[in-house]
């Protein structure tokens, strides 16, 4: 069911010292910062060649990063990315199985301006998991 590795997402706690590391430091293609007002974050695009990095910031008072940069204040991967062709086929399958969808359960229009689902970390190993629709 799950396709592609769309992105790994990146807490940071400071947005403009990890764009100009991944730019300069690394030697890496790095976008404009781009704020996500619906999903409580700003967020920075890496375009690699086989897939991508997102960098996040919490943006406002209630951004769901929030908690991990304190537990993390130094930052650390936050969430994986996988492509799927039909979220709501993928989401009902999951839910089925057991698994936690974050939120209200319905998709939000991600970064990219597709669907996009989280599911519950402590239902993954620890790793919290973002679905897109591609
Ligand atoms: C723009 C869009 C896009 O790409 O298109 C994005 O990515 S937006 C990316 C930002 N949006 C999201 O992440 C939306 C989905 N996320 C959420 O709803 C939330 O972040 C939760 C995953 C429910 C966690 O929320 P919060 O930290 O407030 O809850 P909590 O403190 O009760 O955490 C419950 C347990 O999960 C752990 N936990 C929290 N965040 C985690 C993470 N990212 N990876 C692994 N574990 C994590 C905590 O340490 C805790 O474990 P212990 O109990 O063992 O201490
Ligand atoms: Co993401």
């Amino acid at each position: 069911m799950i396709g592609r590795l769309n992105h790994v997402a990146i807490a940071v706690p400071d947005l403009g010292a990890a764009q100009a590391q991944y730019a300069d430091t690394l030697g890496a293609r790095v976008g404009a910062p781009q704020d996500e007002p619906d999903h409580g974050v700003t967020v920075v695009f890496i375009e690699l060649p086989n897939t991508k990095i997102e960098l996040l910031h919490p943006l406002g008072e209630d951004s769901p990063i929030r908690g991990f940069l304190d537990k993390n204040p130094s930052g650390g991967i936050h969430h994986m990315c996988f492509e799927v062709e039909d979220i709501l086929a993928a989401r009902d399958r999951l839910k089925a199985e057991g698994a936690r969808v974050l939120g209200n359960g319905e998709p939000k229009i991600g970064a990219h301006g597709k669907p996009v689902l989280f599911l519950h970390p402590k239902d993954f190993n620890g790793c919290l998991i973002e679905l897109e629709q591609v």
